[in-house]
């Protein structure tokens, strides 16, 4: 962790120090822009130049202009767009052991040399500024290292413990082109260094406690100045197989996750130009974080996506209660999934017209027609009317045909209910997805009606059987009834048609048999009637896995594969050392987006808040990593799902045999030691046994617990009464205004998810520095003020409930206030049963 706790020499440096390091800062800032200034020139040149070759007019130099104007585009581009902050940080580094430099002008050497430090004291060998890009002098010198460069590790890695070579790591505060502070960590403080004879001062109080101090807004910061060892271990790993890592509220897991995708693109950009994708559990926990790789340099390759939103087409905007979740995340809706695949092939399709009686009998026709009219026979009063092509997707809902009848040879042939129902569980009997089994039901109908012709019997001469054969397949294949008889026998099944299908109870309990009790049953299809016949209608977060499950049972036509589009970074030759930004400048908004629409299978999966992750969530993210290696962050101790080792069996089966490379973040960066004491308490209900992340600062403001003056009684039904809401109404409203006075940036008003709806509504007018949050939206996100209300109805919502009150308490970064209602039961002081010790 920090350098800070254990060796931070205390500020003691008087102004005019500070000033004169600043000053120093200053003209290293100086120079780096004077350098990117020759580099803009550079390209101003390249673009002029290729201008004038326009005038030549032959095909060739106006290519080339075209390439050149292309490539000096990319470069304005880039340079311009990093003219904020992007110098962070220095380090000061002893001598090396040996003297090899690396090709961005550094020396290699992690250790120092021996004697590098004599009787206490050493000179500075090297020194190295760190940025978001690398930047070399005209002479190839180092002026910034880009921050993921080897050489940039130890400004990340060094610790009293194992300081390497650096005697000193600073943190560096600039806006645009002006320096504002510095901010220094001593690494060996017993050592006395000097710096081009003068000795080497120590400013400010550690870069990470001011970074830790700032008040939070509705996004997220990178951590690029302050990576801590054990995180940078993290981000850094090797990206082969999977890298798992753990850590309690506030250990910096999503930010790691966010670093690491712009490392791995840094290291290798050919192979993650492949894509990398970032899981979230919700947008809301998107857009918190969506910055942070634009601010990185890096968001072209990056998708952030929520769970809800990974299948293209379908957006999850509805709830399930928490009992509907169980279902339809669990592992058994595979199988009543497939179930209702199949079943559903016996629903034709909706808006089919009303039927003509059969037909009494066949118009004479020669031997080798087909009777138009007569081809196709449906039981019922259904006309069989005409639908669209055959690549229409029919949804359940009308009576299917369960006689087909033919004329061929002059006479009727006529496959009936039970035949057909045989050449269905027959083609059924493959494994290949529904949709893509109907070619060989088609075959068998074909099989079936040969057969029964008896025409094989006519030939002895197989030649000539063969012949007549494809003629009496050709013709009955080609007639548009036949074809709309196959259309309406087995239609082209959607996921939303299956989906909407199963809201019906009857046909539900028929496919769940043996998977779903009745009461799950029930459950599940009264939350399907949300839709409508086609599948249409509010979809939960849950039913996106659904979905995609089910385009795998049903398969759908193979959509022809697009050539990706040109790197620009293929073709960029010459300022290689400002590669790091090319993504960003390049790549404009609708390309970004064409990629994601484009992909489902990427290079790098990173899945944050991995804990959550329901059975059915790990195979939809699992199809889209089968070629990838992974990231996965995680705490089980805020898990909401409630079986963990059904999920923990999807898990592996996602990640595969790939070997594991497992870390743990052992300290909270969020919360102050007040907070993480009050939710430990409830931690140890939740999960006995599990250790709490340590708080790297404290604030010396305890929690505060206040009360709704809800008296807790209940109205008939259980719920509680409108007096009682009124009051929490009330306090809440009056304890978020306090909040708002207290902090300057964002207050998190976590409640129960039923009151979700109401809790917006009692907050409406108090500005957008204030949030209402249901208990499972606040995952991943953090306030400066975090009011959790009720933490007893939280905690009563689901089995999981404890878990997720323990997410509720971890959001804080400055301060918590905990409102009882009624169902708490508050002590005298306001504390509630749950959070007592
Ligand atoms: N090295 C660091 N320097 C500065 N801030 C940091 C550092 N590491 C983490 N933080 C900050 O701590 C907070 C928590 O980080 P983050 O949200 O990544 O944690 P988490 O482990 O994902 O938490 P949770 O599990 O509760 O969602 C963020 O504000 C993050 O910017």
């Amino acid at each position: 962790m920090a350098a800070h706790n254990a060796t931070h020499a205390p500020d003691h440096a008087p102004d005019s120090v500070r000033d004169r390091e600043i000053e120093a800062e200053q003209q290293h800032l100086d120079r780096v822009y004077r350098r990117l200034e020759e580099k803009i020139h550079e390209a101003e040149f390249l673009m002029d130049d290729a201008a004038k070759r326009g005038q030549v007019g032959t095909p060739g130099a106006l290519a080339e202009r075209d390439a050149q104007v292309f490539q000096a585009g990319v470069h304005l581009h880039r340079l311009n767009s990093e003219y904020e902050d992007f110098l962070f940080g220095r380090i000061d580094l002893l001598l090396g052991k040996d003297g090899k430099k690396g090709p961005d002008g550094a020396h290699t050497s992690v250790e120092p040399a021996d004697g590098a430090i004599q009787d206490g004291r050493a000179a500075i060998a090297e020194t190295l500024h760190i940025g978001r890009l690398g930047v070399l002098d005209a002479d190839y010198s180092p002026l910034v290292i880009d921050w993921r460069a080897p050489a940039a590790a130890p400004f990340y890695r060094a610790t009293p413990v194992a300081p390497g070579r650096v005697v000193r790591r600073r943190v560096i505060r600039s806006k645009g082109r002006r320096v504002l502070g510095v901010e220094d960590d001593l690494m060996r403080p017993e050592v006395t260094a000097t710096l081009d004879g003068a000795e080497l001062p120590a400013i400010g109080d550690g870069a990470l406690m001011a970074a830790l101090g700032r008040a939070r807004s509705h996004t997220m910061r990178d951590i690029v100045a302050s990576i801590q060892a054990e995180q940078d271990l993290v981000i850094r790993a090797p990206a082969a197989s999977v890298t798992e890592v753990e850590g309690g509220p506030g250990t910096g897991k999503t930010a790691v996750a966010l670093h690491r995708a712009a490392y791995l693109l840094y290291q290798d950009r050919r192979r993650y130009a492949g894509g990398i994708l970032i899981v979230s559990p919700t947008p809301l926990l998107v857009a918190y974080t969506e910055g942070v790789l634009p601010s990185l340099g890096e968001e072209g390759q990056v998708a952030i996506r929520a769970l809800g939103s990974l299948v293209d087409g379908a957006e999850a905007s509805a709830y399930d209660p928490p009992a509907v979740s169980r279902i339809k995340g669990s592992a058994r809706m595979l199988k009543l999934l497939r179930k209702a695949a199949r079943g559903a092939l016996e629903l034709a399709a909706p808006g089919a017209a009303p039927a003509a009686p059969p037909a009494a009998g066949a118009p004479a026709g020669d031997d080798a027609q087909l009777s138009l009219e007569d081809l196709l026979a449906q039981d019922g009063a259904g006309d069989r009317g005409r639908r669209a092509g055959s690549g229409s997707a029919a949804a359940p809902g009308a009576a299917v045909p369960t006689r087909l009848r033919v004329v061929a040879f002059g006479g009727r042939i006529e496959l009936d209910e039970n035949e057909l129902r045989a050449i269905r569980q027959t083609a059924l009997g493959g494994t290949a997805p529904v949709n893509l089994l109907r070619p060989r039901a088609r075959r068998l109908i074909l099989d079936a009606l040969w057969a029964r012709s008896g025409a094989a019997r006519r030939y002895t001469d197989p030649e000539l059987a063969a012949e007549a054969r494809e003629g009496f397949d050709e013709d009955i294949t080609t007639e548009a009834d036949f074809q709309d008889f196959l259309d309406a026998w087995w239609p082209e099944l959607t996921p939303r048609g299956v989906l909407a299908a199963m809201a019906d109870e009857r046909r539900l309990a028929r496919w769940a048999r043996r998977i779903l009790n009745q009461r799950e049953v029930r459950q599940l299809a009264r939350s399907l009637r949300r839709l409508d016949a086609t599948g249409h209608g509010p979809l939960s977060v849950h039913d996106i896995a659904l979905l995609d499950e089910l385009q795998q049972i049903l398969g759908a036509p193979l959509r022809p594969a697009r050539p990706r589009e040109a790197d620009p970074l293929d073709q960029l030759t010459g300022l290689d050392e400002l590669t790091t930004y090319v993504d960003r400048a390049a790549s404009g908004r609708s390309r970004r987006e064409r990629l994601e629409e484009e992909r489902t299978d990427y290079a790098h999966v990173i899945v944050d808040e991995a804990q959550d992750l329901t059975p059915m969530q790990w195979r939809m993210v699992g199809r889209r990593g089968r070629h990838a290696t992974w990231t996965v962050v995680g705490d089980p101790a805020q898990s909401s799902w409630s079986d963990p080792d059904e999920a923990a069996e999807a898990r592996d089966e996602a990640l595969g045999t790939r070997p594991r490379r497992r870390f743990t973040l052992t300290v909270n960066y969020r919360n102050p030691a007040e907070i993480a004491d009050l939710a430990s308490r409830v931690l140890a209900l939740a999960m006995p046994g599990t250790p709490s992340p340590k708080a790297v600062r404290s604030t010396g403001l305890e929690p505060r617990f206040a009360l709704s003056g809800a008296d807790g009684a209940r109205g008939a039904a259980g719920a509680a009464g409108a007096a009682d809401d009124a009051a929490l109404a009330r306090a809440t409203v009056a304890e978020a205004e306090r909040l708002l006075g207290e902090v300057d940036g964002t207050v998190g008003v976590v409640v129960a998810m039923h009151r979700r709806e109401q809790a917006r509504g009692w907050l409406a007018g108090l500005g957008d520095r204030v949030v209402a949050l249901g208990s499972l939206e606040a995952k991943g996100l953090e306030y400066d003020a975090t009011l959790v209300v009720s933490p007893a109805e939280i905690a009563d919502e689901s089995p999981a409930g404890l878990r997720v009150l323990y997410v509720a308490l971890t959001r804080a970064t400055q301060q918590l206030t905990v409102l009882s209602g009624g169902p708490d039961e508050p002590d005298a002081d306001g504390v509630p049963d749950l959070l007592r010790d």
